[in-house]
């Protein structure tokens, strides 16, 4: 026995932590460690001991001690005197392999890397379950926002039906700006990257992928069912116009970026998960069409529960370090007493729903002819592939009309059909604009 413990005193417990990636987030990420290092250590019960960073370049000016950058992120892993990986670099390899070297060393992981959660989770559990270490990705969904550990705790004795969110910082910003003040799109992307918002592809925010990343994520804990983004559809903002914008408001509406998990029982009677990512035109009563900028909000709808909604920072360096480190404190307390916190538990694996299948109601901007029999065509091809129509609206120009058609709900496949058949008809001189509507009670 120790002097220190036979005098009573508890000698000072440090765990190492090695932060991979210094961009966006991890330079917020290691600046808070280091500010509130005293906090850390009476939240842990042990000392959270910075010991390296791992960067592309080493060389470039960081405002953090050069001692702590290597270049070499599998040593960093690798060392003996690191207990937690923090993974804040992006994208699939290398940090695939150096999770897996994380885990498979005794290393828990803290990640915020949706795009590699989307597709390697399974992966990943699997080894950190074995060993009996945490894998904790809050950061990856929402930003600052707690979603993950709701779902997957909170809520694990609720039934979950439905989660709906914009989980996409960079596009809401995007969509705000336009309908606010007519801002130019590409201006606004290059200010939302500027910002520490946008990906360091932006192609992955404005096509849709980082959000549909996202729903994965969703759907897989709150349906317990591994979903993959290959299972979620998706369509970007990039066709959304200033005029799409202006016409929604006209129906009292805003379109926001959306991301759709649902559980669906389909005509057998059977559940299946639908996740989908797409533009959607939101009513402005609906709780999100109030949710602007770089906000994100996520509603969920659960059986005993009702509906919640979490909305917060959903993008940016600091609030996403906040959610980074909310995760990094959980493992190391884990580390500290033991044990590992609750994971995924992925039992239900209920199908997924194509969709072609899925109901979804339509609002269709387009440019007629102005005569005689038109509207009913128009209205025969609807007819023809069995989605009803809720609202029509036309306003006439010289020699042609702009029809704005607002459908009931119908298998998306049906919608798209009749889209198609319309596009094929010489009265309708061109389809303007096709965007999806949340809900689909009617
Ligand atoms: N930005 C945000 O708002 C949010 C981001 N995320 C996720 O967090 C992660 C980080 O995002 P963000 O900080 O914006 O990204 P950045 O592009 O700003 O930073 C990435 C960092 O990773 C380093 N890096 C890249 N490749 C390697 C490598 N092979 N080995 C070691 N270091 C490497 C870069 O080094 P160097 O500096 O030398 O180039 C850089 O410091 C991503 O997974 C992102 O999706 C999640 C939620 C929100
Ligand atoms: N690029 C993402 C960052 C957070 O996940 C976004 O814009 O939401």
């Amino acid at each position: 026995m120790s002097s220190e413990q036979t005098s009573g005193v508890v000698p000072e417990r440090a765990l190492g932590i090695a932060v991979l990636g210094l961009g966006n987030v991890g330079s917020e990420v290691v600046r808070l460690l280091s500010a509130h290092a005293d906090d850390f250590q009476a939240r842990v019960g042990a000392r959270l001991e910075l010991r390296g960073i791992a960067v592309r370049n080493v060389n470039a000016n960081r405002g953090v001690p050069v001692e702590l950058l290597t270049d070499d992120a599998a040593a960093l892993v690798a060392r003996d005197d690191v207990d937690i990986v923090v993974e804040v670099v992006g994208g699939i390899e290398p940090v695939r392999t150096l999770i897996l070297n994380a885990l498979s060393s005794g290393k828990s992981v803290v990640t915020a890397n949706k795009a590699l959660l989307a597709d390697y989770t399974g992966e990943l559990a699997a080894v950190a379950d074995a060993a009996d270490l945490d894998l904790y990705f809050e950061a990856a969904v929402a930003g600052a926002i707690p979603v993950v550990r709701p779902l997957m705790q909170s809520l694990a004795g609720d039934r979950v039906d439905r989660v709906v969110g914009i989980v996409n910082g960079t596009t809401n910003f995007i969509l705000s700006a336009m309908g606010d003040t007519g801002a130019d799109y590409g201006e606004t992307l290059a200010e939302a990257s500027r910002l520490g918002y946008a990906e360091a592809d932006p192609t992955a925010d404005v096509e849709g992928y980082d959000a549909a990343a996202k729903a994965a994520i969703l759907a897989s804990i709150a349906f317990h069912t591994r979903v993959t983004a290959s299972d979620v559809f998706r369509e970007g903002i990039t066709k959304i116009t200033a005029e799409d914008l202006a016409s929604a408001a006209d129906l009292d509406c805003t379109i926001k970026l959306l991301a759709i998990c649902e559980r669906v029982t389909d005509d057998s009677g059977a559940e299946r998960v639908s996740a989908r990512v797409y533009p959607a035109l939101v009513p402005l009563e609906h709780p999100l069409a109030a949710v602007n900028g770089a906000f994100n909000a996520v509603v969920v709808e659960a059986e005993a529960a009702g509906r919640l909604m979490f909305y917060g920072q959903g993008a940016g360096g600091s609030p996403t370090a906040s959610a980074v480190l909310g995760d990094l404190v959980s493992a190391a307390r884990n580390k500290v007493h033991g044990g590992k916190g609750p994971d995924e538990s992925i039992y239900a694996k209920l199908p997924i729903m194509s969709i072609g299948e899925t109901p979804t109601r339509y609002y269709l901007r387009m440019e007629v002819a102005d005569r005689t029999g038109v509207l009913a065509a128009v209205a025969q091809e609807f007819a023809n592939h069995g989605v009803s129509i809720s609202t029509v609206r036309q306003t006439g120009l010289e020699n042609a009309a702009t029809l704005v058609v607002v459908t009931h709900r119908a298998p998306d496949d049906a919608l798209s059909k009749t889209v198609a058949a319309l596009q094929s008809r010489d009265f309708v001189h061109a389809v303007l604009s096709v965007i999806r509507l949340e809900g689909t009670s009617e």
